[in-house]
């Protein structure tokens, strides 16, 4: 039995305060992490105080991205090293958005795992198609290439520690939720990937969450189906109420 993973992502929201108000109601009201796996995604300038609000709690604190190099003239960027010194435990990679705004590519995305597991953090993978590549029934392609790109060169293991987030982009912040079956459908060829280009044991072990207008009135209906392992939710992640209720849901699975 896989435990679920429910990961509240902020995204580009919250000032200091309303982020520790949120830790403050949040961190001694989540299950604990035997129950289900509970993370915040925070942004960078509150990583390092969510971090030390939480320690002792089943609360973990994850980042919204990094750069792959321990450090270095890039200007503006986080480094692997850093993130890890902070006590971050997970690390989103590749959302839609970086891939989309930002260029990110699948091959940076696989250098970012890469220095993930380097630096002992757990990678939380996005993949996900756009409404046009849904339209031309290219989903299951498109999704199976950004997983074996993201995995290329790792070990079984690392495949097996790895968390996959399937993200359909037209259900990113748009109210449109895929229907559990829609999901599921893509969760469970996310993982028939992984059993074909890692293994079976592989395949069992990871999680696969489901992300794109998760709330509180979906998430029981997306967390019972066979292939979906949790959920990776933006703007019902932002009260701590709704965050309470998702993780909450996680735990019945
Ligand atoms: O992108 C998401 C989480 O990473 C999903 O965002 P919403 O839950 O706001 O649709």
């Amino acid at each position: 039995m896989r435990k679920q993973v429910i990961a509240g992502n902020w995204k580009m929201n919250k000032t200091h305060r309303e982020a520790e108000d949120f830790i403050q109601t949040a961190k001694n009201e989540v299950p604990s992490a035997e129950q289900v796996e509970s993370i915040v995604v925070a942004p960078f300038p509150f990583l390092q105080k969510l971090v030390e609000e939480t320690e002792g709690t089943s609360l973990k604190i994850g980042a919204q991205n990094m750069h792959f190099e321990e450090n270095g003239a890039f200007t503006g960027e986080v480094s692997p090293v850093m993130l890890k010194e902070l006590g971050v435990s997970h690390v989103v990679l590749g959302h839609s958005e970086r891939r989309e705004i930002f260029k990110e590519t699948d091959e940076e995305v696989n250098k970012k795992v890469h220095a993930a597991f380097k630096h002992g953090l757990t990678p939380i993978i996005c993949v996900g198609e756009s409404l046009e590549q849904r339209e031309a029934n290219e989903t299951m392609d498109v999704v199976e290439g950004q997983v074996k790109k993201a995995l290329e060169g790792l070990t079984n293991e690392q495949c097996a520690e790895t968390i996959i987030a399937y993200e359909p982009i037209w259900a990113i912040g748009t109210g449109r939720t895929a229907t559990s079956e829609q999901a599921n459908e893509v969760c469970t060829h996310i993982r028939k990937v992984v059993s074909d280009y890692v293994n079976a044991d592989a395949a069992d072990a990871v999680r696969i969450q489901y992300g794109g207008s998760v709330k509180p009135a979906n998430v029981d209906e997306l967390l019972s189906q066979s292939d979906i392992d949790g959920a990776l939710v933006g703007g019902a992640s932002l009260e701590a109420d709704s965050f309470l209720k998702l993780v909450e849901a996680g735990k019945h699975e």
